[in-house]
This record gives structure tokens, C-alpha cells and sequence, in this order.
């Protein structure tokens, strides 16, 4: 391991009883990069993300974070680690700016101009105590103490939940402020939408397994999209159902609508033979396509055949 890997993981297995955790996980995560940690419930996220903190002990395998062994350099480690836990339990009775002070002071001091940033972009009232807030205000405390440090790594367990729209837009803001300062993030989610627009690259894990690791871009480009066209007049469907990508077609009329797998171009160049009177295309849902692919396909291996360069496949 480098100074250019942030985190590396080799067989790290952890085993509750004879229930998986995580099993054989060979991880990296680059200095400086964002990495979505995906999943459905139960995949292995939390417990990863615990072993990772020394908060649980692996079953087998080795973890180095920030270049440091997490069982013998805990308390060096956690210095250089903004983390969020994916269960809050905050202590006490206290104000949210007392708290946050605190937690300053343990990591030896930080700006409070720093705090009250945070706060003001996470619209956070720090004069409330904490435990007569929302779910969702606890989590802001969460993130801020998480972030306030400018910590060389963030460990973030399913940042966004609790959060309403606005406020997850400024923490993909927040994430995007690190990694432009050359922190690194590690975030967990079960959704996809959000890692996207603030991950490099995700893993997805799956029954406690790897079940691969992808650019974001690659993602993009695997993402089918629906299409609706309207025409001024009837169209025929074998006209169109053999162009590259074009996929699920049906003619009603004037109205053709498929789903397109990649490039717009040959269905686009291929209407404007006709007069086109409305084109709808429907945002991709890498939810349905990309996450279906990984999670509802018994032989999900076999369908993964574009190398990225990136994938890493256990052969779960
Ligand atoms: N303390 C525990 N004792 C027994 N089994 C556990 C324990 N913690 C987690 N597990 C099991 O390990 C597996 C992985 O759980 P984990 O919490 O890591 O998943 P996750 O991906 O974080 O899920 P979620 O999105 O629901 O938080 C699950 O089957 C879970 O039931």
C-alpha cells in the first residue's frame, strides 16, 4: 500500500456466528477519490465501515487505513478520519454548539468558523439541544462534526438519510468541496442516484460480498433509457427496431415508443427521416437498469462481460 491508496482491504471477512457479514472483501479506495459504498440493506456496509474503524474485529483478512494498521493505530487513526456513524446516539442534554465544541476539542482544536459554516450551509440551528431535534437535524450535527476538521478521510454510513432534497444537494455539495481539498470519502448508500452524482467510482456489495467496482462514467453509458416520439404521421416499428441500442418497441399510430441502450444518435437520425412533433426521453433509472443488473440476476457474473478495467468480482 501507497500513500496513493487511502484504504486496502485483503479477505477482510467478518462473520457474526455463522451469519455473514463480509466475506473476502479486497478493497481500494484511492487518496483523494470519492467511493459510493452501494448496497442493499443487510449487504455489508455497516460492518465493512466498522471494521474499517477498528469498531468491530475481523473474523479474517487485514484492513490499512490512511496507511495505519485501524487495531494498533486506533486512536492516531481517528484523528485523520471524519466519520459518520450510520446510527446516531448522540450523549447528554446539550446544545448542539456545546456538543460540537466538544468534539472539537477532542481532535485537538478546530476553527469554530469552521462549525458555523457548516451549520449555515446545512441550515443547522446550533442554540437547540440536541436530543429535542428531528432525525434529520441530527444528522446535520452528525455531518458537521464528521466534516469540521477537514479529516484526510471521510467514513460516511448512509449520510443523506433523514435528509430532505435541498439538504442532500448541499452535502453532495460538502463532498464535492473534500474531495476538491484532496480529502478522501467513503460513503455508504443503498441509493444509487445519490453516489452518482458525487462518486468517482462505486462498489456494490451484495449477500456480503464484492460484487463489482465501476466507474461512475460507465455507469452512465450502461443506462437504458425510455424513449416516446411523436410523429405527425403513423410510423412503422421494423423501421426502427433493428437500430443499434433500440430495444422494446412498440408503435401506436403516430406514437413510437422504446427503451435505448447507449447512444441516442441512430434512433434520433432515424426519426428525423419524419416530422417529429414531440421527442420524450425519459431520465435513465440506473436504479431499474444498472442496480437490477447486480442485484436480481442469479448469474450476475456471466452477465458482466465490458470490462472497465475497474471490475473486481469475487465470483459472488
Ligand atoms: N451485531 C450483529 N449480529 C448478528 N448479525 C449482524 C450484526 N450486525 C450485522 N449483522 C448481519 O450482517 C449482515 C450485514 O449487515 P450490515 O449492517 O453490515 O449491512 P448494511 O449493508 O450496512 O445494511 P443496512 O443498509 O441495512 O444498514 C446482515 O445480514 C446483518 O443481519
Amino acid at each position: 500500500m501507497t500513500s496513493d491508496t487511502a484504504v486496502h482491504t485483503e479477505g477482510l471477512t467478518k462473520f457474526y456466528g455463522a451469519r455473514r457479514g463480509i466475506e473476502n472483501l479486497d478493497l481500494e479506495v484511492r487518496t483523494g477519490e470519492v467511493l459510493g459504498f452501494l448496497g442493499p440493506n443487510g449487504a455489508g456496509k455497516t460492518t465493512t465501515i466498522r471494521l474499517l474503524l477498528d469498531f468491530l474485529r475481523p473474523t479474517r483478512g487485514h484492513a490499512t487505513v490512511l496507511g495505519l494498521d485501524p487495531r494498533r493505530d486506533k486512536a492516531a487513526l481517528h484523528r485523520h478520519i471524519g466519520y459518520l456513524p450510520g446510527e446516531l446516539a448522540f450523549p447528554g442534554r446539550g446544545r448542539a454548539d456545546d456538543l460540537l465544541r466538544f468534539f472539537g476539542a477532542a481532535r485537538g482544536g478546530v476553527p469554530w468558523s469552521r462549525v458555523t459554516e457548516l451549520a449555515e450551509r446545512l441550515e443547522l440551528d446550533l442554540s437547540r439541544p440536541v436530543h429535542t431535534m428531528s432525525k434529520g437535524n441530527k444528522q446535520k450535527v452528525g455531518l458537521v462534526q464528521a466534516f469540521m476538521h477537514e479529516p484526510a478521510l471521510l467514513v460516511l454510513d448512509e449520510p443523506t438519510s433523514g435528509l430532505d432534497p435541498l439538504m442532500q444537494q448541499e452535502f453532495l455539495g460538502l463532498v464535492r468541496d473534500a474531495r476538491t481539498a484532496g480529502q478522501t470519502v467513503f460513503m455508504s448508500s443503498h441509493v444509487l442516484a445519490e453516489v452518482q452524482q458525487a462518486a468517482d467510482r462505486v462498489a456494490i456489495v451484495r449477500d456480503g460480498r464484492l460484487a463489482a467496482v465501476e466507474r461512475v462514467e460507465s455507469l452512465g453509458k450502461r443506462a437504458v433509457r425510455t424513449v416516446e416520439i411523436h410523429f405527425a404521421d403513423p410510423v412503422d416499428a421494423a423501421e426502427f427496431s433493428a437500430l443499434p441500442g433500440v430495444g422494446a418497441v412498440t408503435v401506436s399510430g403516430p406514437v413510437l415508443r422504446c427503451t435505448v441502450d447507449g447512444r441516442l444518435d441512430p434512433l434520433v437520425k432515424a426519426a428525423a427521416r419524419h416530422e417529429v412533433i414531440d421527442l420524450l426521453s425519459a431520465e435513465p433509472d440506473l436504479e431499474e437498469t444498472f442496480l437490477s443488473f447486480y442485484y436480481h440476476t442469479e448469474h450476475h457474473s456471466e452477465r458482466h462481460s465490458e470490462g472497465t478495467g475497474d471490475a473486481a468480482r469475487t465470483g459472488a
